[in-house]
């Protein structure tokens, strides 16, 4: 391995282009994308993010959990081992390139035998939930937005593998930006669905619920799809008139997300506001199990727990809230940060 890893180094080294700035990186993903020359000669000096049937490898170092980035050589000799003849680098997909102009690929390996190439690359694919609590703290947002747009970009390539009117085969662009049926010329790009997620609030309570669904004891803001042809203020007024029965009042844009689970998601997230002479719940048990007015000591309790929480002594869990990689934690913590502000604690 440590003859494979120098070999890397210097070929990495040779190939070595650098990106002065955000716009050359920018602009070098472009080319990477369009060109499928410049692609697969970024190939073979690219780092790569694998997985196994859209589990991430994690690896552990000291006590420390890790998503490595494969060099190209190194993952070329571990496909020789285990199964050159399924699968070739241009299976991967472009997620970027580095600040210094690598560019980062996501393979998936589910068509080799998981355990031989664990073992080859010392590490174990770990459902990404779980290798992301795992790595805990110390994965930052930025790393889970990685591991998040492979595992989508991934999803989407195996799942557009016909064309949905010829149905014919697609082939994928090096890159993966896209599928291209040869039938009848339809290109098809990878999607994401937009997603509301809203913390609705009156003064000092918030509202958080919990569907049948969730882990037991999560509550979070309301979530719902945006249907084709509505602004993301109609989507939110629906969705809560849906689900808790309430007439939002306010709305204000917080932050974005992408989301990878069950699909692709843009998770656009806001503030909404309802009047306080109508905060009475209609909850509608086919969606929400549970809905409930928080108050800001709750919420900021919740907000607090650095691991899941254990049952209390009547076998019931306290309330929690989700992790800081999910955009609800930020909502949550935005408001609770403007009331103490407003309260002047
Ligand atoms: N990142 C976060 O912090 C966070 C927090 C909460 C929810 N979410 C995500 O938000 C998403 C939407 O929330 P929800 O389930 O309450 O939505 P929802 O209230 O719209 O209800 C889901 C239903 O919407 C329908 N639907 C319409 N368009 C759909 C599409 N493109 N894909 C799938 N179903 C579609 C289906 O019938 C589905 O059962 C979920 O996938 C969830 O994972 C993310
Ligand atoms: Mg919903």
């Amino acid at each position: 391995m440590q003859k494979m890893l120098s070999a890397a180094v210097r070929h990495t080294a040779r190939s070595v282009r650098t990106c002065s700035s955000y716009v050359n990186q920018a602009r070098y993903v472009f080319d990477l994308k369009e060109n499928d020359d410049t692609c697969r000669q970024a190939l073979k000096s690219g780092s790569f993010y694998l997985f196994h049937n859209l589990s991430p490898l994690i690896r552990k170092s000291e006590n420390t959990f890790y998503t490595p980035a494969v060099s190209g050589p190194d993952l070329l000799q571990v496909l020789g081992s285990c199964g050159k003849d399924k699968l070739s680098l241009e299976d991967s997909v472009l997620l970027g390139c580095s600040e210094s102009c690598v560019a980062e690929f996501a393979l998936d390996l589910g068509s080799l035998e998981k355990s031989a190439i664990e073992q080859e690359l010392s590490g174990k694919f770990t459902e990404i939930r779980n290798a992301i609590a795992k790595i805990n703290g110390k994965m930052d947002a930025e790393n889970a937005s990685l591991l998040f747009r492979a595992r989508s970009l991934l999803q989407w390539h195996d799942s557009h593998q016909y064309c949905s009117k010829s149905g014919k085969p697609t082939t994928k662009n090096v890159s993966g930006s896209k599928r291209v049926c040869h039938v009848n010329g339809l290109i098809y790009y990878p999607q994401m669905s937009p997603v509301v997620i809203t913390l609705v609030s009156c003064k000092n309570r918030c509202l958080l619920a919990h569907q049948e669904n969730f882990p037991a004891g999560m509550y979070t803001a309301l979530a719902g799809y945006c249907e084709i042809g509505e602004t993301l203020e109609e989507t939110i007024r629906r969705e809560i008139a849906e689900e808790v029965g309430l007439v939002v009042d306010t709305v204000r844009y917080s932050g974005s997300q992408h989301w990878p689970f069950p699909g692709s998601s843009l998770m656009l997230a806001c503030q909404a506001t309802v009047k306080d002479d109508k905060l009475q719940l209609d909850i509608n048990r086919a969606e929400i199990e549970d809905a409930r007015w928080f108050t800001l000591e709750e919420v900021t309790e919740a907000l607090q727990m650095k691991t899941l929480p254990s049952k209390l002594p009547d076998g019931t869990l306290p309330v929690w809230v989700p992790p800081k990689f999910a955009i609800a934690h930020h909502l949550i913590q935005e408001w609770v940060q403007e009331q103490k502000a407003l309260n002047g604690s």
